[in-house]
């Protein structure tokens, strides 16, 4: 095992706790017998000797299964290669890696006949890559949707029921290990968007990787923000949305994460906490729905031990789970060509035809309001509008001009929209 940090040590508590059930489910014995870390003295609860701190030598030793729960690109990326290239079994937390060099380590598993599995990488103790990579491999899916990151979930669970501060909450997510070692990857949404290219890749027989990804993050949403959702009965969430997009017969795919202000009705409003939830919509099965805890050490380490059964299984019988299945080739759709809808919310001058030249900048971009709330205050008026669905290129001009509009104020939100029409 590398890395023995919140998920690691919980794999070592399994692992040891539940050997003689892991050994029946298993048909034969999986031995812990190396546990890389970076400082020894900081892990009482693992054997000594099974402590080292060199991870190379680890992995180049006679092991049959490598685990890694280090995190980040190197040096897990060079350590994963060269056991896969040497006929090593991988399993691994890391989405990082996954969402940027997922190519180079399925090259490197089919050299050997080595496998590569990593259903913690996303959505922490969800079974969801395994019913995408298996149960599914016979269907067509056409999108995945729904939360994938725990921290950022927490965080604006927290900020909409209690108002608590986004700074403490942060804070909390990190004490409960939530959040990932530098906890920007989660708020800045680079933490659901290797997720997103990871699931997008799989879905859609492509390659996605995690630069293909439209990126926005929770940074920015205000408590401003979340106050206009609650007037329109609705919340706010970061999201992941893979979409395969059909042009007159063109296919590609699109995949974005940003946060956007959903009906409280919906399915997906009611995700508190550190919990996912992923929306699945495919040609035969329909609409699949996974839920559960999406981070923390023991959810994880679930996943990991779910992995870590399969591949020795495998090797047991001498069999291989799936490869990289990337056949499709589809062409990436950038975020200015996809359609979605918009909140806006303006303070503007409280005067006859104030409404009508906003509404003019909305006709002028042929983007359709589909509802306008609209009131009075002392000196000026406070104006939302919500859209039908329009290419998102079209929605920014729009703003961007309304914004510049002598009458208007003040921009007070704008957020992308998801659900059914209000
Ligand atoms: N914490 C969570 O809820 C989840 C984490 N993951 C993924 O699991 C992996 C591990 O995450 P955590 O356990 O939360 O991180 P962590 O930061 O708690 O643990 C990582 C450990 O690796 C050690 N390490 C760093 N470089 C090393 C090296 N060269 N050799 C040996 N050890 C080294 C660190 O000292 C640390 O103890 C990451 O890829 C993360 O994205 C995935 C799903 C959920
Ligand atoms: N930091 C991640 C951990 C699980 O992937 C999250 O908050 O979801
Ligand atoms: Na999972």
């Amino acid at each position: 095992m590398l890395g023995c940090g919140t998920v690691g040590a919980q794999v070592v508590r399994l692992l040891t706790e539940q050997a003689d059930d892991l050994t029946a489910r298993i048909g034969g014995s999986v031995e812990l017998v190396g546990v890389a870390v970076r400082r020894p003295h900081r892990h009482p609860d693992v054997p000594a000797h099974l402590i080292t701190t060199d991870a190379a030598a680890l992995v180049e030793s006679d092991v049959d299964v490598v685990v890694e729960v280090i995190g980040g690109i190197e040096p897990a990326r060079t350590l994963l290669t060269t056991a896969l290239r040497a006929g090593k079994s991988v399993v691994t937390a890391n989405k990082a890696l996954l969402a940027e060099h997922a190519a180079e380590l399925f090259a490197a598993a089919g050299s050997s006949g080595a496998d590569l599995y990593f259903e913690a990488a996303v959505a922490g103790a969800i079974p969801l890559l395994r019913p995408l990579r298996e149960s599914l491999a016979g269907d067509r899916i056409n999108r995945v949707m729904g939360i994938v990151n725990g921290t950022t979930n927490y965080i604006l669970s927290a900020m909409d029921s209690s108002g608590a501060g986004y700074a403490e909450t942060l804070d909390e997510a990190s004490r409960l290990g939530y959040a990932e070692a530098d906890p920007t990857a989660d708020v800045d949404g680079y933490d659901a968007a290797s997720k997103a290219a990871i699931l997008a890749s799989i879905a859609f027989h492509t390659r996605v990787t995690a630069a293909d990804v439209y990126r926005e993050g929770i940074t920015s949403v205000t408590p401003a923000d979340i106050a206009a959702a609650r007037t329109l009965g609705r919340t706010i969430k970061l999201l992941a949305i893979c979409e395969r997009v059909d042009t007159d017969g063109v296919e590609s795919v699109a995949v974005r994460v940003h946060p956007a202000m959903i009906p409280r009705s919906h399915p997906l409003a009611g995700v508190g906490g550190a919990f996912n939830a992923v929306f699945v919509e495919a040609d035969a099965a329909g609409s699949l729905m996974f839920y559960g805890q999406g981070a923390g050490g023991a959810p994880t380490a679930s996943a990991v031990l779910g992995d870590l059964v399969a591949v020795s299984r495998n090797r047991l019988v001498g069999g291989r789970g799936p490869g990289e299945s990337a056949y499709a080739a589809l062409p990436i759709r950038p975020i200015s060509q996809v359609d979605t809808r918009y909140h806006v919310s303006l303070d503007v001058a409280d005067r006859a035809g104030v409404l009508s030249s906003v509404a003019s900048v909305f006709a002028e971009h042929d983007v359709s309001i589909a509802a306008v709330r609209q009131r009075g205050r002392a000196n000026d008026a406070s104006l939302v509008i919500v859209t039908h669905s329009a290419p998102d290129r079209a929605l920014r001009s729009t703003v961007d001009k309304i914004a510049g509009l002598p009458a208007v104020h003040d921009v007070v939100s704008v957020m992308r929209v998801e659900g059914e029409e209000p």
